[in-house]
Protein backbone atom coordinates (compact mmCIF):
# COMPACT_ATOMS: atom_id res chain seq x y z
CA UNK A 1 0.00 0.00 0.00
CA UNK A 2 1.26 3.16 -0.85
CA UNK A 3 2.50 5.48 2.17
CA UNK A 4 1.79 9.22 2.29
CA UNK A 5 3.57 11.31 5.23
CA UNK A 6 2.28 14.41 6.46
CA UNK A 7 5.04 16.54 8.51
CA UNK A 8 3.60 16.59 12.04
CA UNK A 9 5.92 19.57 13.49
CA UNK A 10 3.35 21.91 13.15
CA UNK A 11 0.39 23.19 11.39
CA UNK A 12 -2.47 21.44 9.60
CA UNK A 13 -1.69 17.81 10.00
CA UNK A 14 -4.66 15.74 11.14
CA UNK A 15 -7.12 17.04 8.12
CA UNK A 16 -4.36 16.43 5.93
CA UNK A 17 -4.06 12.58 7.06
CA UNK A 18 -7.84 12.76 7.31
CA UNK A 19 -7.71 13.66 3.44
CA UNK A 20 -5.23 11.04 2.77
CA UNK A 21 -7.16 8.51 4.02
CA UNK A 22 -10.00 9.41 2.37
CA UNK A 23 -7.78 8.90 -0.96
CA UNK A 24 -7.67 5.32 0.64
CA UNK A 25 -3.93 5.72 1.32
CA UNK A 26 -1.91 5.03 4.75
CA UNK A 27 -0.93 8.29 6.00
CA UNK A 28 1.68 8.78 8.36
CA UNK A 29 2.69 11.79 10.76
CA UNK A 30 6.26 12.50 10.17
CA UNK A 31 7.55 13.61 13.49
CA UNK A 32 11.44 12.09 13.22
CA UNK A 33 13.67 12.37 10.28
CA UNK A 34 14.11 8.67 10.01
CA UNK A 35 10.64 7.85 9.40
CA UNK A 36 11.00 9.05 6.13
CA UNK A 37 12.59 6.61 5.05
CA UNK A 38 9.59 4.13 4.58
CA UNK A 39 7.70 6.82 2.62
CA UNK A 40 6.75 7.21 -1.28
CA UNK A 41 5.52 10.82 -0.79
CA UNK A 42 5.23 13.47 1.80
CA UNK A 43 2.81 16.55 2.23
CA UNK A 44 4.46 19.90 3.95
CA UNK A 45 1.58 21.10 5.53
CA UNK A 46 0.25 24.80 6.36
CA UNK A 47 1.07 26.62 9.49
CA UNK A 48 3.54 28.84 10.17
CA UNK A 49 6.88 28.87 8.04
CA UNK A 50 9.40 30.28 10.62
CA UNK A 51 8.34 28.08 13.46
CA UNK A 52 8.26 24.99 10.90
CA UNK A 53 11.75 25.96 9.79
CA UNK A 54 12.89 26.33 13.34
CA UNK A 55 11.26 23.16 14.18
CA UNK A 56 12.89 21.55 10.78
CA UNK A 57 16.24 22.56 12.38
CA UNK A 58 15.62 21.58 15.98
CA UNK A 59 14.76 18.03 15.01
CA UNK A 60 17.47 17.76 12.25
CA UNK A 61 15.32 17.41 9.57
CA UNK A 62 17.03 19.10 6.71
CA UNK A 63 18.97 17.05 5.63
CA UNK A 64 16.66 14.32 5.45
CA UNK A 65 14.17 16.33 3.23
CA UNK A 66 16.69 17.57 0.83
CA UNK A 67 17.60 13.92 0.44
CA UNK A 68 13.77 13.04 -0.17
CA UNK A 69 13.13 15.04 -2.49
CA UNK A 70 17.22 13.82 -4.41
CA UNK A 71 15.16 10.30 -4.50
CA UNK A 72 12.80 11.86 -6.75
CA UNK A 73 9.53 11.14 -3.80
CA UNK A 74 7.22 13.35 -4.55
CA UNK A 75 6.26 16.83 -2.24
CA UNK A 76 3.39 18.62 -2.23
CA UNK A 77 3.59 21.69 0.24
CA UNK A 78 0.75 23.46 1.21
CA UNK A 79 0.76 27.39 2.31
CA UNK A 80 3.35 27.59 4.61
CA UNK A 81 4.52 24.11 3.13
CA UNK A 82 4.72 26.17 -0.43
CA UNK A 83 7.11 28.29 1.14
CA UNK A 84 9.22 25.76 2.24
CA UNK A 85 9.42 23.98 -1.19
CA UNK A 86 10.39 27.22 -2.78
CA UNK A 87 13.78 28.20 -4.26
CA UNK A 88 13.23 31.98 -3.79
CA UNK A 89 11.46 34.04 -1.37
CA UNK A 90 10.78 37.66 -1.82
CA UNK A 91 13.02 39.93 0.95
CA UNK A 92 14.92 36.17 2.31
CA UNK A 93 18.55 35.92 0.92
CA UNK A 94 18.17 31.91 1.66
CA UNK A 95 15.24 29.35 0.72
CA UNK A 96 14.24 26.62 3.27
CA UNK A 97 14.51 23.30 1.45
CA UNK A 98 14.80 24.77 -1.79
CA UNK A 99 14.14 22.72 -4.49
CA UNK A 100 10.96 23.62 -6.42
CA UNK A 101 11.77 25.87 -9.34
CA UNK A 102 9.60 29.20 -8.19
CA UNK A 103 9.93 32.15 -6.38
CA UNK A 104 7.35 32.76 -3.34
CA UNK A 105 6.21 35.68 -1.66
CA UNK A 106 4.42 35.66 1.84
CA UNK A 107 2.05 36.98 3.30
CA UNK A 108 0.94 38.29 0.02
CA UNK A 109 -2.69 38.93 0.15
CA UNK A 110 -2.86 42.19 2.29
CA UNK A 111 -3.30 42.27 5.96
CA UNK A 112 -6.89 43.28 5.76
CA UNK A 113 -7.96 40.00 4.09
CA UNK A 114 -6.13 37.25 6.72
CA UNK A 115 -8.68 34.57 5.09
CA UNK A 116 -11.02 33.78 2.38
CA UNK A 117 -12.40 31.26 0.66
CA UNK A 118 -12.50 31.30 -3.45
CA UNK A 119 -13.87 28.82 -6.21
CA UNK A 120 -11.03 28.01 -8.33
CA UNK A 121 -10.52 26.55 -11.34
CA UNK A 122 -7.26 24.20 -11.14
CA UNK A 123 -5.76 22.22 -14.63
CA UNK A 124 -6.14 18.32 -14.39
CA UNK A 125 -8.35 18.35 -10.55
CA UNK A 126 -11.30 20.33 -10.49
CA UNK A 127 -13.35 23.51 -12.38
CA UNK A 128 -14.52 24.79 -9.05
CA UNK A 129 -12.61 23.52 -5.84
CA UNK A 130 -12.74 25.45 -2.67
CA UNK A 131 -10.05 26.66 -1.67
CA UNK A 132 -9.47 28.62 1.98
CA UNK A 133 -6.59 30.93 2.06
CA UNK A 134 -5.23 31.85 5.26
CA UNK A 135 -2.89 34.63 5.49
CA UNK A 136 -1.42 32.92 2.37
CA UNK A 137 1.81 33.25 -0.11
CA UNK A 138 1.37 33.13 -3.68
CA UNK A 139 3.75 32.65 -6.48
CA UNK A 140 5.70 35.49 -8.11
CA UNK A 141 7.68 33.28 -10.38
CA UNK A 142 7.68 30.38 -11.88
CA UNK A 143 11.01 28.52 -13.84
CA UNK A 144 10.10 27.14 -17.40
CA UNK A 145 9.52 23.46 -16.18
CA UNK A 146 6.96 24.35 -13.50
CA UNK A 147 2.73 24.14 -14.73
CA UNK A 148 0.88 26.59 -13.85
CA UNK A 149 -2.64 25.23 -12.45
CA UNK A 150 -4.38 27.75 -11.21
CA UNK A 151 -4.58 31.20 -10.48
CA UNK A 152 -6.72 33.54 -8.53
CA UNK A 153 -6.99 37.26 -9.48
CA UNK A 154 -4.03 37.03 -11.63
CA UNK A 155 -1.81 35.37 -9.12
CA UNK A 156 -0.55 32.26 -8.78
CA UNK A 157 -1.94 29.82 -6.59
CA UNK A 158 -1.16 25.95 -7.15
CA UNK A 159 1.58 25.05 -9.40
CA UNK A 160 3.56 21.44 -10.15
CA UNK A 161 7.12 20.81 -11.21
CA UNK A 162 7.81 17.57 -12.22
CA UNK A 163 7.70 15.56 -8.70
CA UNK A 164 6.79 18.93 -6.84
CA UNK A 165 3.20 20.23 -6.17
CA UNK A 166 2.49 23.58 -4.23
CA UNK A 167 0.00 25.75 -3.65
CA UNK A 168 -0.84 28.58 -1.66
CA UNK A 169 -4.44 27.42 0.05
CA UNK A 170 -5.45 24.68 2.68
CA UNK A 171 -6.75 22.02 0.44
CA UNK A 172 -7.10 19.90 3.15
CA UNK A 173 -10.04 21.91 5.20
CA UNK A 174 -12.77 20.80 3.00
CA UNK A 175 -14.26 17.72 2.65
CA UNK A 176 -13.10 18.13 -1.53
CA UNK A 177 -9.89 15.63 -1.57
CA UNK A 178 -9.53 15.77 -5.32
CA UNK A 179 -6.19 17.90 -4.88
CA UNK A 180 -4.88 15.24 -2.61
CA UNK A 181 -6.38 12.94 -5.27
CA UNK A 182 -4.45 14.31 -7.58
CA UNK A 183 -1.39 14.12 -5.30
CA UNK A 184 -1.89 10.40 -4.72
CA UNK A 185 -1.51 9.92 -7.77
CA UNK A 186 1.57 11.45 -8.53
CA UNK A 187 3.00 9.23 -5.80
CA UNK A 188 1.77 6.32 -7.80
CA UNK A 189 3.30 7.26 -10.74
CA UNK A 190 6.99 7.98 -9.08
CA UNK A 191 6.45 4.67 -7.26
CA UNK A 192 6.06 2.70 -10.32
CA UNK A 193 8.58 4.40 -12.45
CA UNK A 194 11.18 2.93 -9.67
CA UNK A 195 9.94 -0.59 -10.35
CA UNK A 196 10.44 -0.98 -14.33
N1 LIG B 1 -1.78 29.22 6.46
C1 LIG B 1 -0.48 29.28 6.30
O1 LIG B 1 0.20 28.26 6.17
C2 LIG B 1 0.11 30.63 6.40
C3 LIG B 1 1.56 30.71 6.05
C4 LIG B 1 2.21 31.82 6.84
N2 LIG B 1 1.70 33.10 6.47
C5 LIG B 1 3.72 31.76 6.67
O2 LIG B 1 4.33 32.66 6.19
O3 LIG B 1 4.30 30.77 7.05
Amino acid sequence: MIKVGVLALQGAVREHMNSLEACGVCAVAVKQKEQLQELDGLILPGGESTAMRRLIDKYDFMDALKGFAREGKPMFGTCAGLILLAKDLVGYSEPHIGVMDIKVERNSFGRQVDSFEADLTIKDVAVSFPAVFIRAPHIVEAGENVEILSKHNGRIVAAREGQFLGCSFHPELTDNHRLTAYFVEMVKEAKTKQFV
